[in-house]
């Protein structure tokens, strides 16, 4: 049996007497693309920055490729984080950096580079993306939502990570950017074999996205399944949710 990419195993956290997550159990295969569904304030992002290394859990293990990362520190922090690739929520440009230097702003992390070969590459993973080299040297603030979170998402890819984030990637951009942002994430998630982890609010983004998804509630995992279950779960609180209705167990 091949070791899960993440797996995530009884993990707590609580913030002083407010306890947010509250044994989190939940294994993300390799190459597998997984959406995380919950409500506001049920822990998802608590979630990611646990695995991401930004906080530290009071309780339960992270392991990455079999590793334990759980309270990795300096040089063995770092070289587990080199596995990820993160989209932000908003997109989380530099406006002061034309975009070729956004996109390799990864690659470089703020080290002089060969200025030439870094452009090629910046135009290499937005071509992956659907842009073209004539937005090289522009501004993100020159450009639109959708071709900003094209941007962000070649930022993403260039390091090529073994594991992207997306949190909320299609939060803000109108319906149809939304479903071309979704599709390229497959595309993208598909020919990079990569793993994949998307926080979304947004049902159509999951069902797009992901092949499993797993909904948190009261800071457990509730249910996962594959993504053409989620509107045929059997369980009252994923349908409530999915559905959007404000009667059921969900208050
Ligand atoms: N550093 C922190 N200190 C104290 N409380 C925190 C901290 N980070 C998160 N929280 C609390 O933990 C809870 C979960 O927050 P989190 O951001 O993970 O929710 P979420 O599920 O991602 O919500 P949303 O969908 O609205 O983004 C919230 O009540 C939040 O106030």
């Amino acid at each position: 049996m091949t070791e899960p990419k993440i797996a995530l195993n009884d993990l707590a956290k609580a913030f002083g007497d407010k306890v947010v997550l509250d044994g989190v159990t939940l294994a993300v295969e390799p190459g597998e693309s997984m959406a995380i569904i919950g409500g506001s304030g049920t822990g998802k992002s608590v979630m990611l920055k646990c695995i991401l290394g930004l906080i530290q859990p009071d309780g339960g293990t992270i392991r990455i490729d079999g590793e334990d990362t759980t309270h990795l520190r300096g040089r063995a922090r770092r070289e587990v984080q080199a596995k990820f690739g993160m989209l932000f929520q908003g997109g989380a440009l530099f406006d002061s950096l034309p975009i070729w230097r956004n996109v390799t702003f990864g690659l470089t992390r703020g080290r002089a580079m060969d200025s030439g070969r870094m452009r090629r590459l910046a135009e290499e993973n937005l071509e992956r993306v659907g842009l073209g080299a004539d937005v090289l040297d522009l501004r993100p603030s020159e450009l639109s939502g959708g071709m900003q979170k094209r941007v962000s998402l070649a930022r993403a890819i260039a390091p090529r990570p073994q594991i992207i984030f997306f949190d909320e990637p299609t939060t803000g951009l109108d319906p149809i950017m939304a479903d071309v942002i979704n599709d390229l994430i497959r595309s993208l998630v598909e020919g990079l074999g990569v793993t994949a982890v998307t926080i979304t609010h947004d049902m159509t983004s999951a069902r797009k996205i992901a092949h499993r998804v797993a909904m948190l509630y009261q800071g457990r995992i509730i249910w996962h399944g594959p993504c053409d279950r989620l509107y045929d779960s059997r369980n009252p609180y994923v349908d409530q949710f999915v559905q959007g209705r404000a009667d059921g167990p969900i208050q």
